[in-house]
């Protein structure tokens, strides 16, 4: 395990997430290379880049849900702990919930199964703003409710921390909209949050600093403004992730 002191960032922060040399190798494809990652608290935290980049798979090996081949992962100062995983709320791999029940009744479930009073679920509700939703089964909410839904059950328990997986796929521009605002409130108490996309518009519209990792590398990391000085964001993205041809970017 990787026991250096407490790292901190430049402002003397420690950092939420850091990771150091943290790869991921499936048979013989690197799919994450030597990632050094740093998540300041408080921020939203966009990881960047082409399809197949490496971006759910470091995702999930922040969550524990795949061994890391090589590397460190410390979690809110510490080597990387089961107990942390109670401080993270996270959506991977698409919304999941039970079809035939309603947001909030998808919400008890979740909350029960947390051991969190069925209060929790009212609290999320709200802030997603799907109070309105009534006794109308989630599998026939639209795209945009099921992603606030998502988010919900990632909301419960008062997390430290979000991961989200893609939160913006399918969403409108209303519900991207939407969806920042919820975040920018999530974060304004301190919290903080990563996410992922290969939308590059969706998450300079959100972010706060990016990771732009492309064939598993990490190629920047860093302020948004800082990313790109002269406000050419796509530029900065195409050159530094290796060409439009090759890359999935797109700019809403
Ligand atoms: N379980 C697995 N077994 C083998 N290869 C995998 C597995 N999971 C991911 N990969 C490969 O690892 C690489 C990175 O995949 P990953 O899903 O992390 O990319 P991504 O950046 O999240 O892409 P996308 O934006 O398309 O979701 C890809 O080449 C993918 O095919």
């Amino acid at each position: 395990m990787y026991a250096a002191p407490v790292p901190q960032t430049p402002t003397g922060e420690t950092p939420v997430i850091e990771t150091r040399g943290l790869s991921k190798v499936f048979r013989r494809a690197t799919a994450v290379d030597s990632a050094d990652l740093t998540v300041r608290p408080g921020r939203i935290y966009g990881l960047l880049g082409p399809n197949g980049a490496g971006k759910s798979t470091t995702l999930k090996m922040l969550l524990g849900l795949l061994p890391p081949t090589k590397g460190d992962v410390r979690l809110f100062g510490q080597p990387w702990n089961r107990q942390a995983l109670s401080r993270i709320g996270a959506s991977i791999n698409g919304p999941s919930f039970y079809g035939h029940l309603s947001a909030r009744q998808n919400l008890a479930v979740h909350a029960h199964l947390l051991g969190l009073p069925a209060t929790e679920a009212d609290h999320v509700l709200e802030a997603v703003e799907l109070t309105g939703t009534g006794r109308k089964k989630a599998k026939s909410f639209s795209t945009g409710m099921k992603g606030r839904l998502a988010l919900a059950i990632a909301m419960l328990g008062n997390p430290d921390l979000l991961i989200l997986d893609e939160p913006q796929n399918g969403l409108d521009p209303e519900g991207i909209a939407a969806l920042r605002t919820m975040m920018r409130r999530f974060t304004e108490t301190g919290r903080t949050i990563v996410l992922s996309s290969h939308l590059l518009g969706e998450v300079s519209s959100v972010a706060d600093d990016i990771g732009l990792i492309a064939q598993g590398r990490l190629r920047y990391q860093g302020s948004l403004a800082d990313l790109a000085p002269d406000g050419d964001l796509e530029r900065a993205y195409f050159t530094l992730a290796g060409g439009a041809h090759e890359s999935q970017a797109v700019t809403p």
